[in-house]
């Protein structure tokens, strides 16, 4: 289990302040928690921060520790990124793609072990059937699998997800949800997950990061962080929240804003 703090946090790219003053701490252990808002707000940048991938200000702390003074080998022992570009389309196999991301950073372990968990993440994630096939001859969806895969091998505590499911059908959006998120409960870590589903989120996530225009509008439990008010200074549309007959909260837009002071 790692434990994750940000402290006043600022993103910029050049001279242009992408979101500040971002404080987000206590991370309930074993969560999967939904990093919303709407395009260009920043949802990429932040998981780019937080991986060690982009320059910030403030603090991200693990375990204590500030992400910026850690080694890349000490960060990438703790956290795993998937980046939203799906993995390359190159002529190798998919199995020899999850061992080779699995060695990168695993060297702890001997090459049976990484098999062993190599055939694990192929069964979990319900893909032995592509796992000798070139990622150049995949879809879209397959190489996106290829790709979670390779990021669940390594068994981090912390997972940083941007968009891992765009390319992916229903049937697999929610088999891969539900894999990340037995992995997190059972490891007691971290899944923060950009998503543009907002009912995907609504349903799969223990808690949302929605973002605004330059930082943090809510943070909290689904049914309290996406409210009529927030969907409308978020994505500048009105909406509704309503409860399913599972008594799980789902959104329902009506439209484009009509909210005074709220465009
Ligand atoms: N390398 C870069 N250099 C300069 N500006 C950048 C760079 N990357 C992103 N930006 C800008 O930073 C802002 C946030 O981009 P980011 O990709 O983090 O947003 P996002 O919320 O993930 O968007 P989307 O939902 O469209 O993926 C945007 O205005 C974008 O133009």
């Amino acid at each position: 289990m790692t434990k994750l703090d940000i402290r006043d946090l600022v993103i910029a790219h050049g001279k242009n302040t992408i979101l500040s003053n971002i404080t987000l701490a206590d991370f309930e252990p074993g969560s999967v928690i939904g990093v919303l808002g709407p395009n260009g707000v920043g949802k990429s940048s932040f998981l780019r921060s937080l991986a060690g991938l982009a320059p910030y200000g403030g603090s991200i702390t693990y375990d204590g520790d500030e992400n910026r003074k850690l080694s890349h080998n000490q960060r990438a022992r703790k956290v795993a990124y998937l980046p939203q570009t799906l993995p390359q389309a190159t002529n190798l196999v998919a199995y020899e793609a999850v061992i080779s991301a699995c060695r990168a950073v695993r060297h702890d372990l001997t090459r049976d072990h990484v098999e062993t968990l190599t055939e694990q993440v192929f069964d979990r994630l319900n893909i032995r059937h592509i796992a000798f096939q070139p990622l150049s001859r995949m879809s879209g969806g397959q190489r996106q699998m290829v790709g979670l895969a390779q990021i669940i091998v390594r068994e981090p505590d912390i997972m940083l997800l941007d968009e891992p499911t765009s390319a992916l059908d229903l049937r697999w959006q929610l088999g891969v949800l539900d894999v990340v998120r037995t992995l997190v409960k059972d490891k007691q870590g971290l899944a923060l997950i950009a998503l543009h589903d907002i009912n995907l989120a609504m349903r799969h996530c223990d808690s949302l990061i929605l973002f605004g225009e330059g930082g943090v509008l809510s943070h909290g439990a689904p049914r309290h962080a996406m409210t009529p008010e927030m969907l409308s200074r978020a994505y500048h549309v009105s909406g509704r929240l309503e409860t399913c007959s599972h008594g799980s909260p789902f959104v329902i837009v009506d439209g484009l804003n009509t909210i005074e002071g709220h465009r």
